[in-house]
């Protein structure tokens, strides 16, 4: 342990925290980490200092617990591996709540519950709740430490687990504890319990979680408060909970954007640089395109960052974009040396922690998509011993990496600014078998938010529930925005209503995952992805070509950079063709999608859909 790490237990009076051993003297902070310990009755409190000596000593405690896996320190040095409970393995929307006064305000996408009478319950959950468990108090920032206002957590936790994958994910600890208590800033309090207490003596599981799980949020007070999963998501609520959904509701009140946005640098072969930031729903693509490998001479991507972006128009009206988090939480499966080299690459490099992955047979870890051949026996996400021949997968759909983003070689060096860069262009994209072309520029910045708010996406493993069914997803921010969706469209239309409008970012929407009739996928995708974003910068220099449809503009055949493919520019025709039989539907599919708003749909996006079902009666 080290000497500024803070040990109190139940007996020790709230004295305590101003003592010698205090971590601080920030009195609300105080204040709310007694309320809590009262709450909870954990058997200690520990204040995180987010050190290495510190973390070295959790992951030892979770070793021990069973909870973590050491890995073969050649292979993967300083990782581990954890496995969840089988029914603790993705964010649970169905669970996740948005407690405002007025239910109006949650809005139709929003699960919601008077504020009061889901305190009283949480209060109910949550007591005595920490019994015989460690309560950690972690404090984090999300985006930079010396950002003009920097946005504050602080997460109470009962889950070791949670702790060593929020000091990769966020930054933590001391540092940032001193920097709050010397601006006495405000901070999200960010409750969590697995919901899992034990009794005197009674042994622990290496996952306990509770059958029963509440992801709620209170934006008029900013607070969380997440009982009974360990996982991601759920868990980890510096991440979606406050980094989206509380980030969104203060966003919109202080004027800025929080989105479910990966950014990217791009240089082209004549050394101009460019910024795009793209939105796809969990488990689409953000990931893998903001580590892109460029299959394409002379073309380079760096990384800003792959889940999380807060924007904001800066002084001269240009919007600019950070990435507020220090860690990838990627998903695994898909992710290997030949789609992925750069993630393969900062994974190798160790400090990750892998959940609900295979473990080979010298200590390593494996997934599906990682090495073409298939190791010949491995022991699969629970625990069973594996072969090529079962007929299930030997990781979760959902398995995850959680390694610090510093570990990426191709990071820009731009990921440190505070106030971030200014983005070229915008790109939506969703996972549609049909329908949807590989790529379609929208035909102005309303048009594109348009685009945005009509995104529609399979679904995918990333939550519980059906896998494959289609369901709308604005702005890939359906499960994340933490007010009524139709303010949330018009916040988007009236901050860009003051900016430059020169230079607001071209809108595109892109789908890497249409099939071909026989079945495969219409777009080679992943490093090939390049050749697309190619002709997305050529549409911002005027140099390439499009060919107009009711949708907006989608590239000629031979307009996609083909050279070294093993494809044909009628190939392309075929992944960008707009088919008005699918089409006719999608457009039912939008309505329905927009009646749901009732009044609070933004009357320019009603405007829209109109112009769109008429350009497609004309066509
Ligand atoms: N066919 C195809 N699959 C892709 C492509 N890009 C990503 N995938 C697969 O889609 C899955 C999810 O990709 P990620 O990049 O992790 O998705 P994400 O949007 O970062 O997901 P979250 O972290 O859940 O928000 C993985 O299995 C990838 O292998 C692509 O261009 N083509
Ligand atoms: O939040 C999680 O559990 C994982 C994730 O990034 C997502 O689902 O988008
Ligand atoms: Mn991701």
């Amino acid at each position: 342990m080290t000497a500024d790490t803070t040990t109190t237990s139940p007996e020790d009076d709230a004295q305590s925290y101003g003592s010698a051993q205090a971590a601080t003297n920030h009195q609300a902070l105080l204040a709310w980490v007694r309320e809590v310990q009262q709450l909870t009755q954990p058997a200690q409190v520990v204040w995180v200092d987010g050190s290495e000596a510190e973390n070295t000593r959790l992951s030892d405690e979770l070793v021990a617990a069973g909870t973590f896996v050491r890995l073969n320190p050649e292979l993967f040095p300083n990782s581990f591996a954890a496995f969840s409970d089988p029914k603790d393995v993705a964010r649970v929307e169905e669970q996740t709540f948005i407690c405002s006064k007025n239910e109006r305000e949650a809005g139709f996408t929003n699960n919601w519950m008077d504020p009061d009478e889901m305190k009283v319950k949480l209060n109910g959950l949550f007591s005595g709740a920490m019994r015989g468990r460690t309560m950690y108090v972690i404090p984090f920032v999300m985006g930079h430490l010396d950002a003009e206002d920097p946005k504050f957590g602080v997460e109470i936790t009962d889950s070791a687990y949670v702790v060593t994958s929020m000091r990769i994910m966020a930054t933590i600890g001391t540092a940032v504890l001193d920097r709050m208590t010397q601006l006495d800033a405000g901070f999200v309090p960010a409750l969590h319990s697995l919901g899992a207490p034990l009794s005197d003596g009674e042994a622990d599981v290496p996952w306990p979680c509770n059958d029963e799980k509440w992801i709620v949020h209170f934006p008029e007070e900013r607070s969380i408060w997440s009982y009974g999963s360990g996982y991601g998501g759920n868990a980890l609520l510096g991440k979606k909970c406050y980094a989206l959904r509380i980030a969104s509701v203060m966003a919109r009140d202080e004027g800025w954007l929080a989105e479910h946005m990966l950014i990217l640098k791009l240089t082209s072969p004549q050394e101009k640089t460019y910024y795009l930031s793209a939105a796809f729903p969990s488990a689409c693509g953000k990931t893998n395109l903001a580590l892109l490998d460029p299959t394409i001479e002379g073309w380079k991507v760096e990384t800003l960052g792959d889940d999380i972006t807060w924007m904001r128009f800066g002084k001269e009206g240009e919007l600019r974009a950070v990435n507020p988090e220090a860690g990838l939480f990627g998903v695994a499966p898909g992710t290997g040396w030949h789609t992925n080299p750069n993630a393969m690459r900062a994974i190798a490099k160790g400090n990750s922690v892998f959940t609900n992955v295979a473990l080979t047979d010298d200590g390593g870890v494996w997934w599906e998509g990682m090495t073409e051949e298939v190791p010949a026996h491995l022991i699969d996400w629970q625990g069973r011993d594996w072969t090529p021949d079962m007929d299930h997968p030997a990781a979760h759909p959902n398995a995850r990496f959680c390694t610090p983003i510093d570990q990426i070689d191709m990071l820009a060096e731009e990921f440190n600014r505070p106030d971030g860069v200014e983005l070229s262009a915008i790109l939506f994209g969703g996972r549609r078998k049909t329908t949807v072309p590989l790529v379609t520029q929208s035909r102005n910045w309303a048009n594109g938010i348009f685009m945005g708010s009509t995104l529609s996406s399979e679904t995918t493993a990333a939550a519980a529930g059906e896998v494959g069914r289609v369901r709308r997803d604005p702005m890939a921010m359906l499960p994340f925005i933490g007010y009524d969706a139709g303010d949330y469209l018009r916040h988007w239309l009236t901050l860009s209503a003051g900016a430059d409008q020169a230079r607001l970012p071209k809108i595109f929407l892109v789908n890497w995952f249409r099939r071909t009739a026989a079945g495969g996928f219409a777009w080679p995708g992943f490093g090939d992805n390049s050749r697309v974003l190619k002709w997305v910068i050529e549409r911002l220099e005027g140099t390439a070509d499009a060919v107009e449809t009711p949708i907006g503009f989608v590239p000629t055949g031979d307009g996609i950079d083909l050279t070294g493919l093993d494809m044909t520019p009628a190939e392309v025709e075929a992944a960008v063709h707009v088919d008005a039989v699918e089409w006719a539907q999608e457009l039912e599919g939008i309505e329905q999608w927009y009646a749901g708003f009732g009044a609070s749909l933004p009357d320019e996006l009603k405007g829209q859909l109109e112009e769109l079902k008429e350009r497609f009666s004309n066509a």
